[in-house]
């Protein structure tokens, strides 16, 4: 059992099987880009390994489980890329929700539409020289990527242009992540907010469940910090740092440490025993 899950996780594998042990039910979250699916080039380019989907499509079909992927891609973009049936996914960062086959969008979110769609036009000319450097937008908020842009200059070209575009507005604000800077509306929501929201929503009133989150980047560490102590907060390569408690090197660890959980893991929730499947007097 223990060759099956990630050096950096096996070292806390009696602190995870207690956890489990401890709870009524798991709530398991996950990012998308760098996290489940290995960072491209391009956006468009980005594929869930199969195995990964079938990883989630199991877990998915647990009884006290629930799953939910949590990105900053926009919410159909991420939905096609998963193409899972049955689990919550979280747009835009949390802006967007889709759970119970009902899409909500933050109210604010909605409103900065427009001027979204406005500074992703005057980004686009700005940027139409800056070789490798494009704008993804995302409905209610816009990621202006320059991981192909190849010089220095060309770089603080892109940072110099999104400055500009946002200071006039006191509507958007501007937040980095791996090789993009992303427009948003300036709202107290994030990654963070979406996954208290998501348990709460989720978890019956009268259990406690596991929350696990994982993921790789800056915005990543709102959610990370949202997780109560009991949580478990799974941080996938080594930068940025992190307020995440534990560790794994890349994407393919985390199809490492789902495969786990539905082989193994999941047969510890509530108490239960690994060899019978039922619960411990
Ligand atoms: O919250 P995430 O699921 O991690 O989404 C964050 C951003 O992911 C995408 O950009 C990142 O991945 C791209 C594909 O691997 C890569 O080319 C880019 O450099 C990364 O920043 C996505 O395109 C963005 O819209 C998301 O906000």
């Amino acid at each position: 059992m223990t060759d099956q899950v990630p050096e950096s996780l096996r070292t806390n594998l009696y602190v995870l099987v207690n956890r489990l042990r401890d709870t009524d039910g798991l709530l398991a979250m996950f990012d998308f880009d760098g996290s489940l699916a290995p960072i491209e080039n391009r956006p468009e380019d980005v594929e869930l390994p199969p195995a990964t989907r079938t990883a989630l499509e199991e877990l998915r079909g647990t009884e006290d489980v629930e799953v939910g992927v949590v990105s900053g891609r926009g919410l159909n973009d991420l939905r096609e890329r998963v193409g899972i049936d049955g689990i919550t996914y979280a747009g835009n960062h949390g802006l967007e929700l889709y759970t119970d086959d009902e899409r909500k969008v933050h109210p604010v979110a909605k409103d900065s539409e427009d001027e979204i769609t406005s500074l992703s036009d005057e980004l686009e000319s700005e940027l139409a020289d800056v070789d490798g450097a494009f704008v993804e937008n995302k409905g209610v908020t816009a990621s202006v990527h320059y991981r192909l842009v190849e010089d220095a200059e060309g770089i603080s070209a892109v940072q110099k242009a999104v400055e500009n575009a946002v200071r006039e507005s006191d509507d958007i604000r501007v937040t980095s992540g791996k090789q993009v800077l992303e427009l948003r509306p300036d709202v107290e929501w994030h990654k963070g907010r979406a996954i208290r929201w998501l348990y709460d929503h989720h978890v019956p009133n009268d259990e406690t469940w596991l929350p696990l989150y994982v993921g790789d980047d800056r915005t990543d560490e709102d959610a990370f910090e949202t997780l109560p102590k009991s949580g478990l907060g799974v941080k996938v390569g080594r930068q940025p740092p992190t307020v995440a408690g534990y560790h794994v090197t890349n994407p393919s660890s985390v199809q490492t440490v789902l495969a786990w959980l539905v082989e193994y893991g999941v047969g510890f929730l509530g108490g239960k025993s690994l060899s019978t499947g039922t619960r411990n007097p």
